[in-house]
């Protein structure tokens, strides 16, 4: 995906003023409420019309206010998911969810309908008017009816916000998968930066309507360890192995983890703070943690009076936080090596992982 645009829009008080590129098929807009994400969507896709400006999607003018185009919204080829799931509320669910899927040609079609419906668990809401339909469902369904469509750009405006963290972690891991398989480029809002870091890669982040970074999501996340409730959560995929006097074994890389919070699958994505991994200069002999590797220091980054410390554990990455005292006691720098402890119960299971290209995983 190749989205490029240079847009000016006043509404009201408010003025939205961007120029930016967006290079990799799943992006991420992040701001905070009334930063413009939900205004910039809408103008990518149709619905209003920047005061001056041009948007390109793969090379095709969608809108040029000196040349005089502004495609409208069919012809866009967008598909817009918005925050309350809008839908035809004179259609059931089934005939709103197969609505684009009836307009777009055979050859374009790279989705079944049955394993979306199975997917984003549609099947029972499907003879029910939309009017019956709680939010969360409405959202899924309007989710279900863009991907149908195939579009070459999704819009997902806040896509987990109306679910439960329940069905959230349930769909997650399906939509990562999707976002893959279907290989329509993405572009999605959220102000909750761990949905930023499970479903993009790179992300504009906007404040007042005007662009404060751009860059990839994990750069993100390292300049929010010192204001982040988490610091920085660190995302382990972690593989099981079994279970033994209420402790749950998990391999990571080399290295293997006793975890309170387990599951029955075989896989899980877990975060663990970097507030919760403590660091020894040398191996402590005697621990309460269950939990104790070997780390290089890799780099230091200081972050509003936090230092995150990158370690490299046996290829595999982890980042601690100190604060600035504990660098110099501890003669912190790169190359050198540390203890990290952590305790069982630091881990926290965000989902189970699902294979990446097995058919079977998916949801019967
Ligand atoms: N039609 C309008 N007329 C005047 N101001 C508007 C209009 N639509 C939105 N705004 C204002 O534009 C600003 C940006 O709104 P927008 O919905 O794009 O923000 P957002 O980042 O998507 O917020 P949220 O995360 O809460 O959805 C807000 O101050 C909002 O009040």
């Amino acid at each position: 995906m190749k989205l490029q645009l240079e847009v000016e829009k006043r509404q009201g008080a408010f003025s939205l003023q961007l120029a930016c590129c967006l290079n990799q098929p799943r992006s991420g807009l992040f701001g905070p409420s009334g930063s413009g994400k939900s205004s910039l969507l809408q103008l990518l896709a149709g619905l209003h019309r920047p005061d001056h400006g041009h948007i390109c999607l793969n090379d095709r003018v969608l809108f040029d206010s000196a040349a005089g185009i502004d495609l409208s919204p069919q012809q866009r080829r967008i598909g817009l998911v918005f925050q309350q799931g809008l839908l035809f509320p004179h259609l059931s669910a089934r005939r709103n969810l197969l609505y684009g899927y009836h307009r777009t040609p055979p050859q374009r079609r790279q989705l079944e309908v049955r394993q979306l419906v199975d997917l984003l668990q549609l099947g029972p809401l499907l003879d029910r008017s939309v009017r019956q339909l709680s939010g969360g469902e409405r959202q899924r369904l309007a989710l279900g009816r863009s991907l149908l469509a195939c579009p070459d750009l999704l819009l997902l405006d806040e896509p987990l916000s109306g679910l439960d963290d329940t069905l959230k972690y349930q769909i997650l891991p399906y939509l990562q998968q999707l976002f893959g398989r279907i290989g329509v480029p993405v572009l999605l809002t959220s102000h909750v930066l761990g949905e930023m870091r499970l479903l993009t890669d790179e992300v504009v982040e906007l404040r007042q309507g005007r662009l404060h970074s751009q860059g990839p999501v994990d750069a993100l996340a390292r300049r929010q360890l010192g204001s982040h409730p988490d610091g920085y959560l660190n995302l382990l995929s972690l593989e099981r192995l079994d279970s033994h006097r209420g402790l749950y074994r998990y391999r990571w890389g080399r290295h293997h983890f006793s975890l309170l919070a387990g599951s029955a699958a075989p896989a899980a994505l877990f975060g663990l703070s970097s507030k919760d991994i403590t660091l020894f200069k040398r191996h402590p002999e005697a621990s309460s943690a269950r939990n104790l590797l070997a780390g290089r220091v890799e780099r230091l980054f200081e972050v509003d009076n936090r230092v995150g410390v990158e370690l490299d554990c046996d290829g595999q990455r982890l980042i601690a936080q100190v604060v600035n005292d504990a660098v110099a006691e501890l003669h912190l720098r790169p190359g050198q090596q540390l203890t990290a402890a952590i305790k069982a119960s630091a881990f926290r299971r965000l989902h189970d992982l699902i294979a990446a290209t097995d058919d079977t995983n998916w949801p019967a």
